[in-house]
């Protein structure tokens, strides 16, 4: 006979340190997840502080908030009736730790620390908490005197502990646990835990989801059981998206997936589960019969005398299990459609800003920043006319500084209240980028300005004349180099001045009433900001940056995709266009090029990147693995000077990573010296060492007879 139990998870958009407004939307998952009827509730990790408080995880104010508002939570009748599973740092015995609060009826259950913390890329939990390194083993946790009065209780079990229903058991795993070779639930399992509960703080990096959800699909199939991944969503204050999809699946079947990107602050995901599929999965197969009869890990079982489904003796025609359904991936164009947009909102909303501004180039990377400006405006309408989001009709309504009966008639009608466009042009600049950021703005519906500013860079330049004598000229009229970088320079940094005094002054020029400054865009790819390629303090200094993770190659496809979704037959101007900075004087034999200007290719720089930081190759084996896969296309000299050029720019730009714009994380190559790429920012650019190795093998490869066997060890 089949036993049916549902159950729930969800995604949170939780903000880190908004203590009420954390609590409140987890007391809303727990009364939609009760009115469908769930038994078991499960959210994201740390959803009580939000997941990314960083250092503020090491002040004791906020273990006692936790506390409060955790108090706040159970006591409420409200949450009694089902089990619960929240997420909250716990200080035991002086030491602190990622926990989960198991609950039911105002009564906790036990304390679950994180064994296996997630400590690289962007995650430090090592920095804030101590991993619980006593698998299996349960101490006592004496409970703080205002949860004591509340739950009646004085101590609870602290530690790795699962529990025993009268009708099934159930066992927790935290986020990173689950991608460890010997996750929990491998023992849990054997040890006879059906439901595994995840709760996650786990953030948007572009193609990453199969990854967690081939985990989860592998967990289940090997193992068999159910799995609960809860996930944070939004932007919690930080350069990070957490990308939510809360999902239920049974023996390697998802049977409810929430949505990645959205702007509800609150998606509850339910599904039936049939824990007979569990029993009769993991006994048909023999070998794990026997892993589990010699399974040495034993659980301590905190008992519930309870059961989880609603009817186990009774056939209720009802209640059916939830079907299988596929897995729903977006496509890397439709992920930067989403995650950077939504990111945007939650930005926005949280300032309490009046808008955003984008100094408009005509170029490619200016053109996907505002595109997905308006992707943002888009997303709102929708979630406001076709969802109903009341939550997002208010904050839209405060934003565009619009009164209470305003509803936006198209998402146009949004981004022509808060974006604002600018083109700089100066005499180098051509009619046809001047075009295309007028038309692109017409189409979006921004609030856009079109000004020249020669005159500004011709006094500027004037001022250096009359205090030093000396004028200097572009390059094309017999300059020098520098005369030539610092004659560009300077336009590009005039653009970020103005840039600024537009953003706090346009809603003013508006007369928009009640407004704040707005808040500046830049645009850097992050293969422009890998290899250095621009200027320190220019438009590539600005307040946010929602493309500075991401690649070129990408953002062509974004455009690409945006043009026909978005109705937006303009973005094709844009990406037959060649990339150019338009700082240099336009002659009839010369015009600047991006490629030509950074000795490599976009192509290039998103191979180098990926070997640099995912790979984790210095100049030496990046140039062996390329070697192998650009030869006999290149010869290995060529290699070698390509990669030699490649660590040249960037070790003598990397100064520039240190001030680079908050960007949205969305590549794994990212080179953002605050938070994910730590690296010195003096470095000698030649890497005298490994060119002279990397010089013994061109050597080798050139004149094979004359040495004997390649010894890499003796240079000269
Ligand atoms: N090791 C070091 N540690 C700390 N700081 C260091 C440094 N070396 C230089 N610096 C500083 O950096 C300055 C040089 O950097 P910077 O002023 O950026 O100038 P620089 O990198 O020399 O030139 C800017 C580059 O960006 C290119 N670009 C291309 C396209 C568009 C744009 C644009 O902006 O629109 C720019 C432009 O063609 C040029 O190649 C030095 O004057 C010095 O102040
Ligand atoms: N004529 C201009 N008017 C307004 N902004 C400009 C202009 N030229 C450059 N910018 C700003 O400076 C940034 C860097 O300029 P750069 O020429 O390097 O462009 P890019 O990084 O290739 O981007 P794009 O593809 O948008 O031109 C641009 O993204 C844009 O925000
Ligand atoms: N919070 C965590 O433990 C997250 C780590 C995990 N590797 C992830 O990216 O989802």
């Amino acid at each position: 006979m089949s036993h049916l139990i549902t159950l729930a998870t969800c995604n949170l958009n939780q903000w880190a340190l908004d203590f009420e407004g954390n609590r409140d939307r987890i007391l809303e998952s727990i009364r939609i997840a009760k009115s469908e009827n769930a038994r078991l509730r499960v959210g994201p990790e740390l959803e009580i502080t939000g997941y990314g408080c960083l250092d503020h995880f090491l002040e004791d104010d906020l273990y006692l908030h936790s506390w409060e508002m955790y108090a706040s939570i159970i006591s409420n009748p409200e949450t009694h009736g089902i089990l619960l599973d929240i997420g909250m740092p716990v200080l035991h015995k002086n030491v602190r730790y990622n926990c989960r609060m198991l609950s039911l009826d105002g009564e906790i259950l036990f304390i679950r620390p994180k064994i296996w913390l997630a400590n690289d890329g962007n995650y430090r939990e090592m920095r804030f908490f101590t991993p619980w390194m006593k698998p299996s083993v349960v101490e006592t946790f004496v409970l703080p005197p205002i949860i004591a009065k509340i739950t009646h209780q004085r101590t609870v079990p602290f530690g790795d502990a699962v529990i025993n229903t009268l009708d099934t058991c159930i066992g927790a795993e935290t986020c990173e646990e689950l991608f460890t070779p010997q996750s929990p639930h491998i023992a849990m399992s054997l040890d006879g835990v059906e439901i595994f509960t995840n709760s996650s703080g786990s953030h948007h990096e572009l193609r990453k989801l199969n990854t967690r959800m081939e985990l989860i699909m592998g967990a289940t199939r090997r193992c068999g059981g159910v799995y609960l991944y809860a996930n944070q969503r939004g932007c919690d204050g930080d350069r990070l998206y957490y990308d939510g999809c809360a999902l239920i699946a049974i023996n390697g079947k998802v049977v409810a997936q929430g949505s990645q990107f959205s702007l509800k602050d609150v998606e509850v995901v339910t599904a039936t589960v049939d824990l007979e599929e569990v029993r009769s999965h993991r006994a048909a197969i023999m070998s794990r019969g026997l892993q589990s009869s010699l399974s040495t890990v034993k659980f301590e079982r905190v008992t519930v005398e309870k059961e989880l489904a609603v009817m186990s003796d009774r056939f209720d025609p009802k209640l059916a299990p939830t079907p299988e359904r596929s897995i729903r991936y977006h496509l890397p164009e439709e992920e930067i459609a989403m995650g950077p947009a939504c990111w945007l909102w939650d930005y926005l909303r949280r300032c309490n800003g009046t808008g955003y501004f984008i100094p408009l180039s005509g170029g490619i990377d200016s053109c996907a920043t505002a595109t997905i400006v308006f992707s943002m405006c888009r997303i709102v309408y929708k979630e406001i006319v076709d969802d109903g989001n009341d939550i997002v009709l208010q904050d839209c309504r405060r934003i565009c500084r619009m009164g209470d009966s305003w509803i936006p008639e198209n998402p146009e009608a949004i981004c022509s209240k808060i974006f604002h466009t600018c083109y700089m042009g100066t005499s180098n600049s051509s009619k046809e980028t001047r075009d295309r950021a007028k038309q692109l703005a017409e189409r979006i519906g921004a609030y856009h300005v079109d000004l020249n500013m020669d005159t500004v860079v011709t006094s500027i330049v004037s001022l250096f004349e009359v205090a030093t004598g000396k004028k200097p000229i572009f390059k094309i009229f017999g300059g020098s180099q520098i005369e030539n970088l610092a004659l560009q320079n300077i336009q590009a940094r005039l653009r970020m001045l103005l840039s600024y005094l537009f953003a706090q002054l346009l809603p003013w020029v508006r007369s928009i009433k009640n407004s704040g400054g707005l808040l500046v865009l830049g645009s850097s790819n992050v293969d422009e900001c890998l290899r250095g390629y621009l200027t320190k303090y220019d438009c590539s200094s600005a307040d946010l940056n929602p493309i500075g993770a991401i690649a070129k190659k990408d953002l062509k496809k974004f455009i690409g995709y945006a043009a026909k979704e978005f109705d937006m037959p303009i973005l094709i101007d844009f990406l037959d266009a060649t990339p150019t900075a338009e700082l240099e004087p336009i002659t009839k034999d010369y015009v600047q090029s991006d490629e030509v200007d950074m000795g490599m290719t976009y192509d290039e720089l998103g191979v180098f990147g990926y070997y640099r930081k995912v790979e984790k190759c210095g100049p030496y084996g990046m140039y062996l693995k390329l070697l192998h896969e650009w030869t006999p296309k290149l010869t290995p000299r060529q290699v070698a000077e390509k990669v030699k050029r490649f660590f040249f720019f960037y070790a003598v730009n990397r100064h520039k990573q240190t001030i680079l714009t908050p960007s949205y994380h969305a590549e794994n190559y990212s080179p953002d010296d605050n938070r994910f790429d730590l690296r010195p920012f003096l470095i000698n650019p030649r890497f005298p060492w490994a060119s002279k190795k990397i010089d013994k093998i061109v050597e080798q490869y050139e004149n094979p007879d004359s040495t004997k066997e390649l010894d890499v060890m003796t240079v000269e």
